[in-house]
């Protein structure tokens, strides 16, 4: 028998109630500690789907999710999700937001002053100390996902979630946040699985790039390990041929081998 991996999604299957057929069929990853695992696929192939059984959302119709040899079948801080619109909560100021997810998680065993201090050294991380005593309607959308970031890691969690965390931003604030990101993964060295459509921030941001064929039987079609050495400069990558060559495979494997199924069908 093989040692099982850090994090092990094994022969996994979700079928919703009222569907006929399976949205994702037999999906198996393996995922070491550390790693930063990309997910991309067409729109509906089910890259959310992945992720909520991951996070403990939504259970398995057929196979499983096991972490640290664990089985995963409930949400806990260990994993932790940030979704594409940050969730705030608009009545609390950014301090307040945190404070209430490391009260909830982390915070239990900690004293008030203690739960202040770890909640403004997250921000701190998220470069968000500025902005600490304010509410969600008076900063920016890229503000609030720093902050909506910065929630999810005053869990100081195993493994970090992001369902197309920047898809909402305009290009400039969503490199700023792509740089911060692999500046927080690098220091905290967390396992991270995100979820774009992105293919440059893909290969930017990640080990291995799990690509997945359309749905519904949605199934991994292909995994590319980018061996790019870290940190990564963006800059200097827009140049580099084996950049260039990662985002090549991926286009191609989207666009040629799997097009978006409208498109095949037109
Ligand atoms: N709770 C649910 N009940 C029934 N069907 C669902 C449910 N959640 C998702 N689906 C269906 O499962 C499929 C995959 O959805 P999912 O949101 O995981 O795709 P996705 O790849 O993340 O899409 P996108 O890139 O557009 O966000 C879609 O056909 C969707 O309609």
């Amino acid at each position: 028998m093989t040692a099982h991996a850090y994090l092990e999604i094994s022969n996994l299957s979700i079928q919703f109630p009222k569907s006929p057929v399976p949205v994702l069929r037999d999906v198996t990853l393996r995922i070491d500690k550390g790693q930063y695992v990309s997910v991309i696929g067409h729109s509906g192939c089910g890259k959310s789907t992945l992720l909520n059984v991951v996070a403990g959302l939504l259970p398995a119709t057929a196979g499983g999710v096991l972490l640290e040899g664990q089985e995963v079948n409930t949400p806990g801080p260990d994993r932790a999700v940030v979704f594409q619109n940050h969730s705030l909560l608009p009545w609390l100021t950014v301090t307040e937001n945190v404070l209430m997810a490391v009260e909830l998680t982390v915070g239990r065993k900690m004293s008030k002053a203690e739960r202040l201090a770890w909640t403004l050294e997250t921000l701190a991380l998220v470069k968000m100390t500025h902005a600490k005593d304010k509410r969600p309607g008076e900063i920016s959308g890229g503000m609030k996902q720093r902050v909506g970031i910065a929630r999810a890691l005053a869990m100081r969690p195993k493994v970090l979630l992001l369902d197309e965390p920047f898809g909402a931003l305009d290009a400039l604030t969503r490199a700023h946040l792509q740089d911060e990101v692999m500046r927080i993964h690098a220091d905290l060295g967390c396992t991270v699985i995100m979820i774009t459509h992105d293919v440059e921030e893909a290969v930017l941001l990640s080990d291995q790039i799990v690509m997945l064929t359309n749905g519904p039987n949605a199934r991994v079609g292909e995994v590319l390990e980018v061996g790019l050495p870290r940190p990564r400069s963006r800059i200097a990558l827009g140049a580099d041929p084996r950049f260039l060559a990662a985002r090549e495979a991926v286009l191609t494997f989207l666009h040629d081998r799997h097009a978006a199924p409208t498109l095949t069908a037109a």
